[in-house]
């Protein structure tokens, strides 16, 4: 799998240096305003913003296939004259309908943008990017206005171009649901990449509490206090500095046992009543007692 490492300093008012590899489907998840937008940008050269790759180069140089937000196609032009724009060749109309065939978009050849769901535009978009020759892809919230399924359909058809044609992406994103279905997540926070890594390690370890809210881990265990956890579904626990998502809750004898994933788990006494009297979804209270054992 085809992989970029970025290394790129962005000036007031963003204030940045990430550091991180694109490798496979990765997203750059991150809080509103925090400079997803600017970091896409200065990587697109269309910001100032200097390191590797293709820092110093004009935009038009830098093999990137950058979308924004909202998707831009030429209003007049037909999906397929879309695609083909930026080809010189005589032959770029067979090009750019072979590379629609491959992508799974040749029956809207003919349309007009407006002719197209927010989905289909975002992909007709991104045919054209691969047309262009992209060695890299930028995309700026490419789930913003589209519904579930199709928000899933698309993103599972990226990494599915980022796999099958080796090209990395990197979508930024502030939804942790989108970052999830990534292979590779970076975190975006206080001007750096606070943490990167394969997606599955990342959401099961954040590295700090600023990772763990990103993450969603919204029960966030302050040791020596108490926890609000949510009878059924996921738990957050912080009991020695480390972030650990627990993925069932399950009664053992007097207390509960709050297993995180295969390895560590940690036990907790049950204040009151048993876990299976609270109804599923309820908050409970649950107040530690002793020390707090990773087993
Ligand atoms: N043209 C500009 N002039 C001054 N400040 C700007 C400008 N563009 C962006 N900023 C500031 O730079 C910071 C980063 O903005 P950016 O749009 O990159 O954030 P973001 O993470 O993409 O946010 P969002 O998720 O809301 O799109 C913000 O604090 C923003 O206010």
């Amino acid at each position: 799998m085809n992989s970029i490492e970025i290394d790129y300093t962005l000036p007031a008012p963003v204030c940045m240096r990430a550091c991180f590899t694109v490798r496979g489907f990765t997203t750059l998840l991150g809080r509103s305003g925090v400079g997803k937008t600017s970091l896409l940008r200065a990587l697109a050269g269309l910001l100032p913003g200097q390191g590797t790759p293709w820092g110093g180069l004009a935009p038009e140089r830098r093999p990137i296939g950058y979308l924004p937000q909202h998707t831009l196609l030429f209003p007049h032009l037909s999906v397929l004259e879309n695609t083909a724009y930026a080809l010189r060749r005589p032959e770029r109309l067979t090009q750019a309908r072979a590379l629609l065939d491959g992508l799974g978009l040749a029956p809207l050849a003919a349309r007009r943008p407006d002719e197209l769901s927010g989905g289909q535009a975002k992909r007709v978009a991104l045919a054209r990017a691969l047309a262009h020759g992209a060695k890299l892809l930028l995309l700026d919230e490419p789930s913003a206005g589209l519904d579930t399924m199709t928000r899933d359909a698309t993103l599972d058809w990226l990494a599915n171009i980022a796999a099958t044609r080796g090209i990395p992406v990197l979508a930024a994103t502030h939804d942790h649901d989108v970052a999830a279905r990534a292979d590779q997540v970076a975190l975006l926070a206080e001007g750096r990449i606070i943490q990167h890594g394969p997606a599955r390690a990342v959401f099961s370890a954040p590295a700090s509490r600023v990772a763990a809210e990103l993450l969603g881990y919204d029960n966030i265990f302050e040791r020596g206090g108490a926890l609000w956890a949510a009878h059924a579904g996921a738990i957050r626990l912080d009991p020695a500095g480390a972030y650990f998502r627990v993925r069932a809750v399950r009664e053992t004898g007097t207390g509960l046992r709050l297993i995180c994933g295969p390895d560590p788990c940690l036990t907790v006494e049950l204040p009151q009543g048993r876990a299976a009297d609270y109804p599923p979804g309820a908050q409970i209270r649950l107040s530690l007692t002793g020390a707090v054992r990773l087993g």
